[in-house]
């Protein structure tokens, strides 16, 4: 199978890695900064014991000319739009477009784009970060992949590439509903950033503080209420691992929405927060601090765009 990924951050270029050290035939769809950078140092994978490097297959835009079997899609939401543009030549009638974005709009976006019949759903579950040379940290063991059909029917296509997916080690469970799982992150990584961001913490930090955990069940019940009004009941045990993970002293835990934040750059905030308490108002799911957290990350945007 010929598996294009694009992007080569901390989510393709973890699941790219994986692929190409177990000896499948992965090529990156890179801008040309990130290119050079990889030509010079290679692909580097650290954390939680391992140090890899790799010299990996790369491509830019330009010089993408063929179809591939398999787009593993791991760019921000923000930069949804050019990729999309970027990688059409790689998207012929046999490709599967596997997003590995958090949020679900960019189904609508990648379906208009290309059609329904090439694009599955996805969710990545692994924790990675880029560190300051753009080597790849793991900071967590999960390396979970799921994937199925938008309509839930099993196809040959899907069991192709969980089997691919499964030779590098990468967990990929079977599903019959991709969509619900898709939600189901949402809720996860939406009460993430917005714990997070309105507390300005980490996990730990912000569950330190009088009113702290109580913030992370709250924000959870909201997220939760959307979910479920818009078909998509998040089952019980994920509900308790979510509240566990949002509430857990000492927990360093950050989302890249918070660490964006942190950090001064753009972030998600249209795509995880905006849309969910768009989809909210229109299900009448009342979502307060949820509001409260998009607004003040609406207001970081703002500065960012204005360069203030
Ligand atoms: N980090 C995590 O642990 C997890 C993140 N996610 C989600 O996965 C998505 C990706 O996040 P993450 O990997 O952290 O983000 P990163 O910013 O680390 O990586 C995104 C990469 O996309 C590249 N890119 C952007 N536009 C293009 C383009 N047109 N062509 C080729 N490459 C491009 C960027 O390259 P360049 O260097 O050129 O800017 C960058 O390396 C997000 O939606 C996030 O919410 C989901 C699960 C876990
Ligand atoms: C699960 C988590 C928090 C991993 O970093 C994530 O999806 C993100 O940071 O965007």
């Amino acid at each position: 199978m010929r598996i294009l990924t694009v992007g080569a951050g901390a989510v393709g270029g973890w699941f790219g890695a994986r692929l190409a050290r177990s000896g499948q035939d992965v090529t990156f769809l890179v801008r040309p900064e990130r290119a050079a950078a990889l030509r010079e140092r290679g692909l580097r994978v650290t954390g939680l014991g391992e140090d890899l490097s790799l010299a990996p297959e790369l491509v830019t835009a330009e010089a993408l000319s063929h179809p591939y079997d398999l787009v593993l899609l791991s760019v921000k939401s923000t930069a949804l739009d050019r990729a999309a543009k970027d990688l059409a030549p790689a998207v012929g009638p046999g490709t599967a477009i596997v997003p590995l974005l958090n949020g679900v709009a960019h189904l609508d976006q990648l379906t208009d784009r290309f059609g329904g019949a090439q694009v599955l759903g996805g969710v990545a579950k692994v924790v990675t970060t880029l560190n300051e040379h753009g080597d790849i940290v793991r900071m967590a063991p999960p390396s979970v992949v799921i994937t199925g059909e938008l309509d839930g029917r099993p196809s040959a296509r899907v069991d192709a590439v969980r089997a691919v997916l499964t030779r590098a080690g990468i967990d990929s469970p079977a599903t019959s509903d991709v969509v619900g799982s898709m939600w189901h992150k949402w809720v996860f990584i939406s009460t993430l950033a917005a714990v997070t961001c309105l507390g300005r913490g980490s996990v730990g930090e912000v569950a330190a503080v009088p009113g702290g955990a109580a913030l992370g069940t709250s924000v959870l019940a909201e997220a939760a209420a959307v979910s479920a009004a818009a078909g998509h009941p998040v089952p019980d045990a994920e509900l308790s691992f979510t509240a566990r993970t949002v509430t857990a002293p000492g927990s360093p835990l950050t989302p890249s929405m918070y660490r964006d934040l942190a950090s001064g750059r753009p972030t998600e905030v249209e795509h995880v927060l905006g849309d969910l308490i768009a989809r909210a108002r229109s299900l009448h799911v009342p979502t307060p601090l949820l509001d409260l957290a998009t607004l003040q990350l609406r207001v970081h945007q703002r500065r960012v765009s204005l360069g203030t």
